[in-house]
């Protein structure tokens, strides 16, 4: 009698960030995550790390932290993402407080930064893949009163770079070119492409 074949159930996808717009853009490619973790990691630059490699140290870190906690099932399938704001060899830091927000508005105005998204995609094996794009962003060189007006909205707060494209900020940046998603959190093209290298059934 030929042995009995086990077939392989549904995989379960596991989002590994506490960020609600990662939510979102999974739902734009049909995607409702089975389990939402909140990677606890250290997200200090290490000495002398340049912001791609911050980037990517970053998401596989969030993906390592889900993917080996004890509550982590055989069949789920862990992504997670990070997106930094560099300008040159600087990462932007998250805009906690107002002063600093500015600070960094005075600083991006008119120049060019890049915004770099990682995202690391462990399979069932334990297998990770990491894709990382890089969007090039230039706001027009700002006036104090655009700067204090953005600022007023309260939507940049808590956001790397002290913006957030998805909303007014978009009207005050001359040019984009990478990935729109990206720059918010999760950019789809990657994201598609490495669910499916994890055989996680996407069309
Ligand atoms: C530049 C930019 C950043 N951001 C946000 C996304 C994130 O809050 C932040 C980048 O920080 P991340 O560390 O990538 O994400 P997070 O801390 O929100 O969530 P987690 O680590 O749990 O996955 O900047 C925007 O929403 N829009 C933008 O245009």
């Amino acid at each position: 009698m030929a042995p009995a074949r086990i077939e392989a159930g549904p995989l379960r996808l596991v989002l590994a960030s506490s960020s609600p717009r990662r939510r979102d853009l999974l739902a734009r490619l049909g995607l409702v995550p089975d389990r939402i973790a909140s990677p606890d990691i250290d997200e200090t630059p290490l000495k002398g790390e340049l912001p791609r490699a911050y980037a990517r140290r970053l998401a596989v870190e969030k993906a390592r932290a889900v993917a080996h906690a004890p509550d982590h099932a055989p069949d789920e399938v862990v992504i997670a993402g990070d997106t930094s704001v560099a300008l040159g060899r600087r990462v932007l830091p998250p805009a906690d407080t107002v002063e600093l927000q500015r600070e960094m508005l005075r600083a991006i105005s008119g120049r060019r930064q890049m915004c770099i998204s990682s995202v690391c995609v462990i399979d069932t094996a334990g297998r990770e893949r990491v894709k990382q794009v890089e969007t090039l962003v230039i706001f027009k060189s700002l006036t104090d009163q655009e700067i204090e007006a953005y600022i007023a909205s309260g939507e940049g707060l808590g956001k790397a770079g002290g913006y957030a494209i998805q909303g007014r900020a978009e009207a005050l940046i001359r040019r984009l070119s990478g990935s729109h998603s990206g720059v918010i959190g999760l950019p789809l093209y990657e994201t598609r492409a490495l669910l499916r290298a994890a055989s996680y059934p996407l069309d």
